[in-house]
C-alpha cells in the first residue's frame, strides 16, 4: 500500500458500504495487523522449513488456497534465500483467490490484461505448466519491464508473451490457439 493511503480518511460511501456488509473499517487503516502472504513455487514445497528457520517464525498454511502461507505483518521475505532463489512469491491471498476463481485447466489460453508487476501472471503460468498459453498485457512499459524481470527470476520467461498495449483495444490471437472452425478446415 502506498504511504499515506492507510491514514487517509475513507470516503463516506465506502464506510457506509462496509457498515452495511458488517465489515470493520479498521482493516483498511490498521496495516500493522494485515498479514503478509507467500506462495510456494510448485516443486519447492520443502523450502517452507528453511523459510521458517530464516524468518524465525512458523508460516501458517492457508487451508483454502493451495501453496499459500500467512506470515505476521512485520516479517520481511526479501532477504530470505528462498525468495532470492525464486522458490517463494510474495502475493496477497486476494490475488491468489482471483486466479483460483478462473478455474484454469491444462491447455487453456489465458489473457492477463493489466498484468504488471505479474504476481497473478506467475501463478497462472505455474498452474498451466507447459500446456496452453499465457499472454500478459500492460500499458506501462516500465512496469512490464519489471514483470519481465519477475518472470525471468521464476524461470517462466519463455512460457509467456508480453505486450506493451492498451488492454481496452488489445486483440492478438493466443499462440498455438486454433478456433473450432480452423481445426475443422485443417482436418
Ligand atoms: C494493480 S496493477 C495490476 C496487478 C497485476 N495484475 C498483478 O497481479 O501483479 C494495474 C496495472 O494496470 C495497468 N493498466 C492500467 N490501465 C491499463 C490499460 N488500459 N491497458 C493495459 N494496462 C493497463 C497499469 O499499468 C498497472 O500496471
Amino acid at each position: 500500500m502506498e504511504h499515506g493511503a492507510a491514514t487517509a480518511p475513507l470516503p463516506d460511501a465506502f464506510l457506509h458500504f462496509l457498515e452495511s456488509n458488517g465489515i470493520d473499517p479498521s482493516i483498511y487503516t490498521s496495516i500493522d495487523s494485515t498479514p503478509r502472504y507467500i506462495r510456494l513455487k510448485p516443486g519447492f514445497e520443502d523450502c517452507i522449513e528453511d523459510v521458517e528457520s530464516e524468518i524465525k517464525c512458523k508460516p501458517k498454511k492457508l487451508e483454502w488456497l493451495l501453496g499459500f502461507y500467512t506470515l505476521p505483518p512485520h516479517i520481511q521475505i526479501a532477504s530470505t534465500n528462498a525468495y532470492r532463489e525464486g522458490k517463494i512469491y510474495g502475493i496477497d491471498a486476494s490475488s491468489g483467490a482471483a486466479v483460483m476463481a478462473l478455474g484454469i485447466s491444462p491447455g487453456d489460453h489465458v489473457l492477463d490484461l493489466c498484468a504488471a508487476p505479474g504476481a497473478k501472471l506467475c501463478m497462472i503460468l505455474d498452474l498451466l505448466g507447459d500446456s496452453g498459453s499465457v499472454t500478459g498485457v500492460d500499458a506501462a512499459r516500465h512496469r512490464l519491464a519489471a514483470c519481465r524481470t519477475m518472470l525471468q527470476k521464476y524461470k517462466l520467461g519463455d512460457r509467456c508473451r508480453l505486450f506493451v498495449a492498451d488492454g481496452t483495444t488489445f486483440s492478438v490471437i493466443p499462440e498455438g490457439f486454433r478456433s473450432d472452425s480452423e481445426s475443422l478446415l485443417n482436418r
